[in-house]
Formats: C-alpha cells, structure tokens, sequence
C-alpha cells in the first residue's frame, strides 16, 4: 500500500476512530497520478456514503501531501453490475409483450404484498378484481399518499391476470406515459391506432391520475377511452393521491365517473404493519428483532422509506460482514429517523391530515362534510388527550372554533370511542 495512503489513513483513524475508518476505507485501492490520488472501492454505495460523510475531512488531510482525491468504482464491479442490468432490460422486454403497456416489476405481486388494517380494503378489492372475470368493481379506484401500496396492488393484479387468464390484454401505464403516447399520437397524426390500441385492452389501469390535472385535452380522450372501455364491459383501475371527489384540475364528468364504482383509500401504516413488512423483507438476512422494531418505530413516513432504510442496512451488513448493534444502526440511518418532538397541536393536526389525507385548510375550514367533519372532530380529541390544550385553545387552532364546538366534537368522539379505537391508535402511532 502506497505510503502517502497509510498516512492518510493513520490520521484518518485519529480523527474519526479506528472502526468507522476500518467500515469504509478497508479494500480501497489507491492509484497516484502526479498530484491526483485516485481511490477505488468496492462498490457506488460506498463511493457516495465516503463523498457524503468524509470528502471534505479526506480532502483536508490529502492537501497537505500535496494532493487531490477523487473516489472511483472499481470498473470489475462496474462491469457486473451492467450486465444484472442488460438481463434485467431482457426480462424487462420478455415481460412487456406489447408496447403500449410498462413493464410490470416482478417483485410487486400480490404473495409480496403484506396486509395490515391499513391495506386489508385495498388488497381485498384488488384481489378481486383480479380474480374475477365479472366485472364487480368497476372501475376500481386506488387512493392514498406517496410510496403505500398502491403501483404494487395494479401490478398485481397486473400478474395474476396474465397468469390466470392468458388471454386477458393487461395494459398498465402512468397518467404521464398516456399524455405522452396520446401527444405523440396527435404529432404523427395517427389517432386512430391509439385509439384503437387502448379499446383492445381487457384490464386498463392507470397510475397517478393527479399528473392530468389541467391536462384538458388529454383528460379529453382519457374520458372518451373510459366510456368505452366500461360499455364493453372492460376492467379500469386508477390511482391516484386523493379520491376522485379531491382532485383538482379534472373536469367534473369524468371526476364523477372515476368515482362511479369502487374508491378505496390506503392509509399510512401502523406499527405492527411497518415490522411484518420489514421481517418479510429481511428473511434469511442476519437482522435481528430488536434493530427491526428500532426501523419500524422510527421510520413513518411510508413503505418505501421504510424498505430503504431496511436495504441500507441490509447493505452494510452485506459489505462489512459484521453483526450490527443498535448504535451502528442509528448511525447508518440518521437521515431516516425522525427525532421525537413534543406532542403539540400542529404535530396532531399534521398526523390527522396525511391519515385522511386532506388539507389543513379543509381541516380547519367550516366544512361539514364527513369526510372532514370527522378527522376534526378526532383531532380535536386528541389535542385534548395528548397536549395541555384548554377547549378556547383547541377550538382556535381548528379554525377559531369556539369552545363550545370542541366540546361537543370532543364528546361525540368519546361517546363512539370502542369503534373508533383502533384507529386512534394508528393516529396516535403517527404521531409519537
Ligand atoms: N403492503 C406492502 N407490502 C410489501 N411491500 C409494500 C407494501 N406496500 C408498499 N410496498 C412497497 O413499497 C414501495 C412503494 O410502493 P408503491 O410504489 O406501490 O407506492 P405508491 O402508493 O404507488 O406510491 P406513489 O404514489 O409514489 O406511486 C414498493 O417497493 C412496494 O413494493
């Protein structure tokens, strides 16, 4: 090993200790080229953990040898690593038979998809949908905020079509890619083989449908594709960020029509559900209980954050090939954590409108309406229960309700308290 190396390495060691230094700096090759000192590890992982963490401190200590430092991956790794990727395009292709439809990612089938009381609607309807060559629900639409579930159970339903049913023409594809084909469409000046490919379908879903919002032209022929497809009695499934009655932007025929058969909302996912996930996805890995409930306890936000940080773990000990403790794993998921804060109101009102997934505007607004009548209603509950908030308090930070309104919506959550239990305390998850 170069000596210029070793030094660096030494000081390294007595500024950052010697095991976080042994972690990522061990199996590093160094190359020197004039006053260029090139390093190469072991994999694009550990290249950015070094820039993120350490760049600076290693580019102090190479300055005084005279030296500038740039971290490479080895190019064996590199080369790999491409060819997982052209296999990957292969079955990449094998799967997309026909070229209107993405690709279907093959982890994302109903056996991978863990059910808790947040999901168990969703699930149970997709199911349904797949399994059923009546037309039950129809269309289905999936709701819910980002990274839940919802690609995952039309892709799904996707596979067990194509499975069961061979001769079912699946077409799956994001709100974007349907504007894209249909603009293409009109440039080319061939409307009618879109036209036509899209009514050969038998199953048509379509993803994030909040992307058409103010697309006029594109919602146009969406809802010209729609009628047709439902009067010949093919299956559609949407999803999209808030049920069809919220989402801004879409014209008031088609919103009505989307929310013509079935609406099912995915909502975050509780505790128990977040470690099934994590203990699935972490079978035959050496991870042990008490670092996974450390992951389900801290990361909320959802099931693909939570499958991150779960893979950046699994990384480290796949690298390192060291038994990990819990301070380690804090260490490694810092950015992933959410510190504690104080329960206050604001905390509260922010938890009860991702549950619901509405707006603190329409929360805090006068709006009657159930499905905003009642998160207020537990949010005033629970304002209540967890913070030292009086009744005029309560009923300013709801939208300057008066007392006499918080205590009354406050009651009425107390007196339906044993049906509302359970999800109470999914909020109360969210929150703390
Ligand atoms: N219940 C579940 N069981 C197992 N994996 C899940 C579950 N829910 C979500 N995931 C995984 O979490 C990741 C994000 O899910 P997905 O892409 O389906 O979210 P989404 O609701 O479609 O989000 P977006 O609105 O951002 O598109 C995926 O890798 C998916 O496989």
């Amino acid at each position: 090993m170069s000596s210029v190396w070793q030094d660096i390495l030494t000081e390294l060691k007595s500024k950052l200790g010697d095991s976080t230094v042994s972690s990522w700096f061990d199996g590093v090759e160094v190359n020197i080229v004039k006053d260029k000192l090139y390093a190469c590890v072991k994999t694009k992982f550990i290249a950015n953990w070094i820039k993120n963490h350490y760049l600076d401190i290693v580019q102090d200590i190479a300055k005084k040898h005279n030296l500038s430092i740039e971290f490479e991956v080895k190019e064996t790794l590199a080369k790999e690593s491409s060819s997982k990727i052209n296999n990957q395009k292969n079955e990449i292709s094998y799967n997309n038979k026909n070229e209107y439809s993405l690709p279907l990612s093959k982890d994302m089938v109903f056996e991978t998809f863990i059910v808790g009381r947040s999901n168990e609607m969703a699930y149970t309807s997709a199911l349904r949908i797949a399994q059923s060559e009546e037309r039950i629900f129809n269309p289905l639409f999936l709701y819910g905020p980002v990274g839940l579930g919802k690609t995952h159970l039309m892709h799904s339903i996707g596979w067990y079509i194509k499975k069961n049913f061979h001769n079912n023409n699946v077409c799956y594809l994001s709100a974007e890619q349907f504007m894209l084909k249909f603009i293409n469409a009109l440039k080319q000046k061939d409307m009618m083989s879109f036209k036509e490919e899209l009514r050969s379908f038998d199953i048509l879903m379509i993803d994030d449908f909040q992307f058409l919002s103010g697309k006029d032209s594109t919602q146009e022929e969406f809802f010209h594709t729609f009628v047709y497809l439902i009067s010949q009695g093919k299956q559609l499934v949407i999803s999209a960020d808030k049920p069809p009655s919220e989402l801004s932007g879409i014209e008031e025929r088609l919103r009505s029509r989307l929310g013509s058969g079935l609406v099912v909302n995915l909502h975050p996912a509780n505790y128990e559900l977040r470690l099934s996930i994590l203990k699935e996805k972490s079978i035959g890995r050496n991870i042990n209980d008490e670092i996974l409930q450390f992951i389900a306890e801290n990361v909320k936000s959802s099931i693909r954050e939570l499958g991150g940080a779960l893979m950046r773990v699994i990384a480290y000990v796949d690298f390192f090939k060291k038994d990990l403790d819990l301070d380690t794993v804090k260490g490694i998921l810092k950015e992933f954590v959410q510190h504690k804060k104080p329960i206050t109101p604001e905390l509260i009102i922010d938890s009860i409108c991702k549950y619901y997934n509405i707006e603190k505007d329409e929360l805090c607004s006068k709006s009657r309406k159930r499905n905003i009548l009642k998160p207020r209603q537990i949010a005033m509950y629970l304002c209540r229960e967890l913070t030292d908030s009086s009744l005029p308090e309560i009923g300013r930070f709801l939208g300057g309700k008066d007392h006499t309104t918080a205590m009354h919506s406050i009651k009425k959550i107390e007196q339906s308290i044993d049906s509302l239990e359970s999800e109470l305390q999914d909020i109360k998850q969210m929150i703390k």
